[in-house]
């Protein structure tokens, strides 16, 4: 379950979100500039609001009363881009095992031979991340953030950059996560029918703040 009621204010733009979801899959759909990508950055710790509370699983993320706030390394949250955003002087097993590195043996929750199953992308294990397609290259991103050991995986716009056809092809894989290994997910596109692909539960944001559409 995650709950939360926070402001965040950067300049003009104020930010006042308040949920609860514990859907498998939480679906975040909203012009240009209302904030979903703001959202996913406060919730995975690398913005700080200034007031409000956010718990996860009963691990309080941040509170303002009682001023507590778990750094973003201690969240356990995996975040994943549009672009993905591998690095580009390692190679794929490389990218994957990034974070899976620093995690000790008891935290790990996956190994690599069952995320790169799961992922299917096992023929590109050895390859430079350069010599990747942009929907290969996506699942490798996955992938990292998957080994990551996650308890909340956050998606910024994971499609966007792919065409229809890969769009199509990699969807599937979105629900393999949540139906194999069951973590849960925020999902923030603009294409609502990538959310009806996977059942999630839709939320609608306008500038800063979720509304109820007529
Ligand atoms: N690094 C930044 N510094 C200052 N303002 C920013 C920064 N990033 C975003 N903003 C502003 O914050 C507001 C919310 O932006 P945000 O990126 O969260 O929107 P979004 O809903 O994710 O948009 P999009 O759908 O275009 O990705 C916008 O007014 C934006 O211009």
């Amino acid at each position: 379950m995650l709950s939360c009621d926070l402001s965040y204010r950067r300049g003009q733009f104020e930010l006042n979100i308040a949920l609860q979801t514990q859907a498998q899959v939480t679906g975040i759909l909203g012009t240009s500039g209302s904030g979903k990508s703001t959202l996913l950055k406060v919730l995975a710790g690398l913005l700080k609001p200034q007031q409000g509370r956010i718990e996860f699983n009963e691990q309080v993320f941040f509170d303002s009363q009682t001023r507590q706030y778990t750094p973003s390394y201690q969240r356990h949250v995996g975040l994943v881009f549009q672009d993905g955003q591998l690095f580009p002087h390692l190679n794929v097993r490389q990218n994957l095992l990034y974070g899976y590195r620093y995690l000790k043996p008891a935290q790990r929750r996956f190994e690599l031979a069952q995320i790169v199953a799961l992922l299917d992308i096992d023929a590109l294990i050895e390859r430079r991340i350069t010599q990747l397609s942009g929907g290969e290259a996506q699942r490798v991103a996955l992938g990292r953030a998957l080994l990551y050991s996650p308890r909340l995986l956050l998606l910024d716009e994971p499609l966007s950059a792919l065409d229809t056809r890969l769009k199509q092809q990699i969807l599937p894989f979105f629900a393999r996560i949540r139906d194999e290994i069951q973590i849960p997910m925020i999902y923030v596109t603009h294409q609502p029918q990538e959310l009806e692909y996977l059942q999630a539960d839709i939320l609608h944001m306008a500038q800063g703040k979720l509304i109820h559409l007529p």
